[in-house]
Formats: structure tokens, C-alpha cells, sequence
């Protein structure tokens, strides 16, 4: 027998229990998916970064450079991921998850910050974009200060703005980089949609880049005679080194360039012998990936 209080009589003046709503049903249903997803994508993220922390711990890389940023990897990392890539989450999207992911790696391998000078708004973004969320960004006054602060260890990374042809000696900071103590290590932003005039930037740090497959050096020439950029152009072609970009300028008597070659080139590659001018590398970059 049944004791009365457990019967679900309905009362006089009660309505009965409102059946769920269909849309409410099939809501719940994919947000319990995304939550399991979450917990798999977390529990990887957690792993992944127990397998930095142990390279970290490991002191492979001890020694062999001040920054633990290696931007050729994080190139060959993202280059793997964007072609594997389908689906509807946008590229862009894909890329800033890890870029997120990487600077919270070099993070956890020690003191990790970033000296910006930017000449707008938009190239300071691109550092904030580049390197997290979470890295500790300074901003600078000059070029020469934001490289000041990585000669000297207050930051592993300096951001500097592209060098553009008709810019002011003192904007010109490649003129005096002090190479191969300081060199450039990476183009910003590494993944732009295609077609758009990006802003772009270069990252320098304390020695050099380490390669991705796919790079190109940035070469000081410093001229003794005041040959025209036909000239230089051809006599780079002639050396082997056609250069993608040459930037010619006169400061008071002295003439430099500034050329862009294909691949990695060290200081002392022998097609730098035979060019009428003294060149030195000044690092290089992963070749920047531009979307469709
Ligand atoms: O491969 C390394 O050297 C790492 O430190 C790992 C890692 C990563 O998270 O994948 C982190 C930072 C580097 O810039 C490149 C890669």
C-alpha cells in the first residue's frame, strides 16, 4: 500500500509541469558536447605545456641563447597547423589559440618580456598579438632605447617598426644594429589574411634566429663608392643573392643598404666575398604565411 503523501495528485487550480522546449533540449544537448571538448582541449593543453616544462627543466637549451623564443619552430608549429586546417574556425582564429599557447611556453622558460617602439597604434598591436595576451609589453620612446632594453636583459625581445626607405636617420634602426649581438628573428604578424596591406614588424633579440624551412636574411651593405640600386641590385643577382627588397640610403657620407634575400645567410657565407660592399647579416625570419 501506498501512503497517501507519496501519491502526485494534481490539486485542484495546479497546472501541470511545462514539457521542455524542443530548442532548449537540442541547446543543452551541443553545450554538453562543447563541455566535454573543453575538457579534452584542456586536459591536451595541460599536457603539452607538462612537456615544455620538462624541455624546460631538461637544460637542452641552457646556454645556447639568452631568449627562450625560437621563432623558426613556432613557424614550422603554425605552417603544420594551418595545413592541416579545415572547417569553419577562421585561420586567424587558429593561429592567435597558439600564439597564445607559444608565448605562455616561453613564459614558463623563464622571465619573458618584450620592449616595444612602434610608430602607431597598429604596430603596438601586432606586439600584443604576436606575444600574448599575458607577456609583459613595454613601450619605448625610440627604436634605440626598445633596443637598449634587450642588449642590456631588461627585455628578451625587442618590436620595431619595418624600416621604410625615406625614413629619418634616426628611425633607421637597422643602420646601427648591433649584429650578430642583436639580431632580427622574426616579421610581424606571422599569419595575415591575403591581399590587405598588413602593418608589419620585426622582432630582434640577443643572437640569432633558428631556421624554419622556409626564410629570408636581411643584409646591411655598406658601400665605398655611391653606386646607384640598378647597380647593387645586379651585383647581389650576379653574387647569388637576388635581393626581394633593397632600401639605399645617404647618411652625411656614409651609403648603406639595406637588402632582403632569400634563406639563411651567415656571416661568413662566401657569396658575401664577392659583392662590392662590406655585408653583414643581420638575422632573418620565417617567411611570413598570407590566407587567400
Ligand atoms: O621548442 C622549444 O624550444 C620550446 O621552447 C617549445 C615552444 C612550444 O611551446 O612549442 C615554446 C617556445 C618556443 O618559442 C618554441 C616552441
Amino acid at each position: 500500500m501506498t501512503a497517501p503523501h507519496d501519491i502526485d495528485l494534481p490539486t485542484a487550480g495546479s497546472t501541470p509541469a511545462a514539457a521542455p522546449n524542443p530548442s532548449d533540449t537540442a541547446l543543452a544537448a551541443l553545450r554538453a558536447e562543447i563541455d566535454v571538448l573543453d575538457d579534452r582541449l584542456h586536459e591536451l593543453v595541460m599536457r603539452r605545456a607538462d612537456v615544455v616544462a620538462r624541455l624546460a627543466a631538461s637544460g637542452i637549451k641552457a646556454g645556447r641563447q639568452a631568449s627562450p623564443l625560437r621563432p623558426g619552430r613556432e613557424a614550422m608549429i603554425l605552417r603544420r597547423l594551418l595545413r592541416r586546417h579545415a572547417g569553419p574556425l577562421p585561420p586567424g582564429a587558429l593561429v592567435q589559440l597558439w600564439r597564445e599557447i607559444l608565448a605562455g611556453s616561453s613564459a614558463m622558460q623563464g622571465g619573458f618580456s618584450v620592449a616595444v617602439y612602434a610608430r602607431g597604434p597598429e604596430q603596438a598591436r601586432l606586439a600584443r598579438e604576436h606575444f600574448g595576451s599575458q607577456t609583459p609589453l613595454r613601450s619605448h620612446e625610440t627604436a634605440a632605447r626598445a633596443l637598449a632594453a634587450v642588449a642590456n636583459g631588461e627585455a628578451q625581445v625587442a618590436v620595431l617598426p619595418l624600416p621604410e626607405e625615406a625614413e629619418a636617420p634616426e628611425a633607421a634602426w637597422w643602420t646601427g644594429l648591433d649584429s650578430p649581438r642583436l639580431q632580427v628573428v622574426a616579421r610581424l604578424p606571422f599569419w595575415a589574411p591575403g591581399g590587405e596591406n598588413v602593418p608589419e614588424a620585426l622582432a630582434v633579440t640577443q643572437g640569432a634566429a633558428d631556421p624554419s624551412g622556409a626564410d629570408r636574411t636581411l643584409l646591411r651593405l655598406e658601400l665605398a663608392d655611391d653606386r646607384g640600386r640598378a647597380q647593387l641590385a645586379a651585383a647581389l643577382t650576379a653574387a647569388g643573392l637576388p635581393p626581394r627588397l633593397l632600401q639605399l640610403r645617404r647618411d652625411g657620407g656614409v651609403v648603406r643598404a639595406l637588402a632582403e634575400v632569400d634563406g639563411v645567410v651567415a656571416a661568413d657565407d662566401p657569396r658575401l666575398g664577392s659583392l662590392p660592399a662590406r655585408a653583414l647579416p643581420l638575422g632573418g625570419y620565417a617567411v611570413p604565411e598570407r590566407g587567400e
